[in-house]
């Protein structure tokens, strides 16, 4: 077998889909990953947001309390007032400080009382969609210690809460910063709300997320560093599991490779591909050396090279392909025969069939297609001596062949399963002596000493004798001493085309 076996290539595409495929998973678990940390810092923005909106709508809420108060009094700073604003920031978990706002001047605050002179409010920051003005960073002096506070004003009153406070609201994990919404920022330098650490050196994760009530945002960042710090364990079991997969791919790539490239996957395709052909080696008259007839031979190769008919054919028998193959290669020889003009009459075409398929009775379909009928041409079915032709279906089946005019030939008889009765059951027309008899003449062994046996069984039956395996001429001259007639073997010539057989017969006539 001529096999052109590429193992370099074989190896290159096994590590090419096993790195393949380790990288694929592990760039999808890694991206997963990744989306997974996304969605957690959102979560965290989220979540830190929804508590300043609570915040927003306690100090929201209590101012206007305080406002509907204000409204049934004439009074601005008066001892009720004054009270209702202790009373308020007492009850608020929220607000530090409360404070009486009018045209623009703060009057009273409930920490100070009413103020000896009215302190003029600057612009606020910003003002939120009900119209409450927003002031971010206001230094607030109560003690000695002067406090960043973002202060509130809705309507009469303004509320005061602690930036520490807001950015202990704010408990993130990573890199964060607290911000204003853009669009309120037209006014105002950028990062006017930074809190906590607020730069980060790579944004390879940025999640920036606003509330409605005030116009808070919190922009989170994180550096793939942090990222890889949390995911670490999860990133190691994934390296793990894509190797896994790699060793996994690389081991079912190479038994699919291996499976592939076998002699029964390359036969079996084959065999759908009817990329079979046949050869026909020439039988001889062997007193004369005149070619009487030709055995047909199944070949077959692809692209990976030849294989041999003993290596194929157990594949076809035991994949119960065998009348498939059968009838592809009658089909074969079919097309061969179309010039057949220049062959002897009669002549003999021996083709090769499976027990089986005589035993369950495929064969009797040549009888019915007529495609083995041609003027002139006598065919011989050659099947090999098996416990199969010993069924009484199979005898029945030879014995309609034969009536239909093929000959039955015995193959390679005397080796393996011999049953001498089973070749009068059938009318054997020829038995093919083996070419193990005939490599062995002129030695020592005791098959070639069968010979002269077999000539006498043949004589017995009234069958014919065929040598298969002639490969010199002493060989030939002592077959034709015990009085075998017909022959085969490399000494007349090996299987060849059809037109190199017509051409050795037209060779021979022409002499
Ligand atoms: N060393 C040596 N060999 C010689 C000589 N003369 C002929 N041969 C080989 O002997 C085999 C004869 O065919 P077989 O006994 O029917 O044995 C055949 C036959 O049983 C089977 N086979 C081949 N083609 C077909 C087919 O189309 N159908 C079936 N069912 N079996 C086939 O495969 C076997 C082997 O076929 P091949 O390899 O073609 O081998 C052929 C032929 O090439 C010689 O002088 N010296």
């Amino acid at each position: 077998m001529n096999s052109k076996a590429n193992p370099i290539f074989d190896k290159v595409c096994v590590i090419f889909v096993s790195v393949l495929v380790g990288l694929a998973t592990y760039y999808t678990s890694y991206t997963l990953l990744k989306g997974d940390f996304q969605l957690l810092l959102q979560h965290q923005a989220s979540a830190s947001l929804n508590q300043i909106e609570v915040v927003a709508d306690d100090v929201l809420s209590t101012l206007d309390t305080l406002n509907a108060r204000k409204a049934d009094s004439n009074q601005d700073c008066d001892a009720d007032t004054l009270l209702e604003m202790r009373q308020a920031m007492f009850v608020s978990a929220n607000i530090k400080g409360v404070s009486f706002v009018k045209d623009g001047y703060l009057i009273c605050s409930a920490a100070l009382g009413r103020l000896e002179q009215a302190v003029q409010i600057e612009e606020p920051d910003f003002t939120t969609e009900s119209g409450a003005a927003v002031w971010i960073d206001v230094p607030i002096r109560l003690t000695d210690q002067e406090l960043q506070a973002m202060v509130i004003q809705s309507g009469s009153f303004s509320g005061v809460i602690h930036r520490d406070f807001l950015e202990h609201l704010v408990g993130l994990n990573t890199a964060w910063r607290l911000d204003v919404a853009e669009g309120f920022t037209s006014r105002l330098e950028d990062g006017l709300v930074a809190a906590g650490p607020a730069r980060t050196p790579s944004k390879a994760f940025k999640v920036h997320d606003c509330i409605e009530t005030l116009p808070f945002c919190i922009t989170i960042s994180a550096t793939n560093l942090f990222f890889h710090q949390q995911y670490y364990q999860a990133l190691v079991g994934w390296v793990a599991v894509s190797f896994l997969l790699a060793l996994f791919s690389a081991l079912g790539v190479s038994s699919f490779i291996r499976r592939y490239r076998s002699i029964e996957a390359r036969v079996i395709r084959g065999l759908s591909a009817g990329a079979f052909r046949c050869l026909y080696q020439p039988i001889v008259e062997l007193a004369s050396g005149k070619i009487i007839g030709c055995e047909a031979l199944a070949r077959f190769g692809d692209a990976r090279g030849d294989i041999a008919p003993d290596l194929f054919i157990p594949v076809i028998h035991s994949r119960k392909k065998t009348w498939p193959f059968t009838q592809l290669i009658i089909n074969q020889m079919r097309d061969d025969l179309e010039s057949i003009s220049a062959l002897p009459k009669p002549f003999k075409i021996n083709i090769n069939f499976f027990a089986q398929d005589i035993e369950n009775a495929h064969v009797l379909e040549l009888l019915s297609s007529g495609e083995l009928q041609r003027e002139g041409i006598q065919y011989v079915l050659e099947v090999t001596e098996n416990e199969r032709l010993s069924t009484l279906e199979s005898s029945e089946v030879l014995v309609t062949m034969a009536d239909h005019g093929y000959q039955i030939a015995v193959d390679d008889f005397g080796t393996g399963y011999s049953n001498l009765s089973q070749i009068r059951d059938f009318q054997c027309n020829t038995l093919k002596i083996d070419r193990s008899f005939i490599s062995a003449m002129g030695g020592d062994s005791v098959r070639s000493t069968l010979i002269p046996h077999i000539v006498d069984i043949a004589a017995k039956i009234g069958a014919e004798v065929v040598a298969e395996g002639i490969e010199n001429s002493r060989q030939h001259q002592a077959l034709v001493d015990v009085g075998v007639h017909y022959g085969q073997g490399y000494l007349f010539g090996k299987p060849m085309s059809f037109e190199e057989l017509v051409s050795l017969i037209e060779a021979q006539n022409e002499s």
